[in-house]
């Protein structure tokens, strides 16, 4: 297959059954990534998200933190988040990468590992905020760490591992949430810090 780039950026199209997926390893941002990754560290105030699961709390194994335009609110667990009002240096970072996927981001969700034991479980980014077939746009800073994708019904595929490097920009639309689960897994080998900012577009708050 050839792969099918995206105008500059250098996307390219991985050939993944039932998914839409680009990658560009490296990105010109026009910040120096590891600068990013420390200012990021440094001046996001992090939280620790409680998760209810079967009706458990746990403790997400991982840091998180959610900017956004004003009102890109969405429920969760009961509750209406809103977002923190977007810094200079992460809207700096959105028009990068709406110009890079060539669509608009409202939202963005970051993610914090600090070390080789913070993980995320598989999932779909599937909530009926994000509408059908979203465009989630991921950027990774620091540490290489694998993301792992599994399809949902079709078992005789293996799943797909995708080792995400510093500086690099993921894509994911179509009708990749809907056929795809993916996910960070925990390593037993220590490693540095990683940052990861998936860009959203939040559509409506439902209800309002
Ligand atoms: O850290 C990553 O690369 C995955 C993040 C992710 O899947 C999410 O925020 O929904
Ligand atoms: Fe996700």
């Amino acid at each position: 297959m050839t792969p099918d780039l995206f105008a500059g950026g250098g996307l390219e199209r991985l050939d993944i059954p039932d998914a839409e997926i680009y990658y560009a390893s490296r990105v010109e941002w026009g910040e120096d990534p590891d600068v990013v990754l420390r200012a990021l560290i440094e001046q996001v105030p992090w939280r620790t998200d409680v998760i209810n699961l079967w009706g458990k709390e746990y403790q997400q194994p991982r840091l998180t933190a959610w900017f956004g335009d004003e009102g890109a609110s969405y429920g969760y667990s009961g509750l209406s988040l809103e977002p923190l009002p977007w810094t200079e240096l992460l809207a700096t970072l959105r028009s990068r990468v709406e110009s890079l996927a060539e669509a608009p981001f409202n939202s963005v969700l970051l993610n914090y590992y600090r070390d080789h034991r913070d993980s995320m479980g598989m999932h779909s980014d599937d909530e009926p905020e994000l509408g059908r077939n979203p465009i989630i746009a991921s950027v990774s800073l620091g540490e290489q760490r694998t993301l792992i994708l599994k399809h949902k019904s079709r078992k005789e595929l293996k799943p797909v591992h995708l080792p995400l490097d510093h500086g690099s920009l993921l894509l994911m639309k179509g009708a990749t949430q809907h056929h795809w689960k993916h996910g960070i897994s925990k390593l037993s080998l220590p490693c540095g810090a990683r940052v990861n900012l998936t860009f959203r577009r939040i559509l409506a708050t439902p209800g309002s």
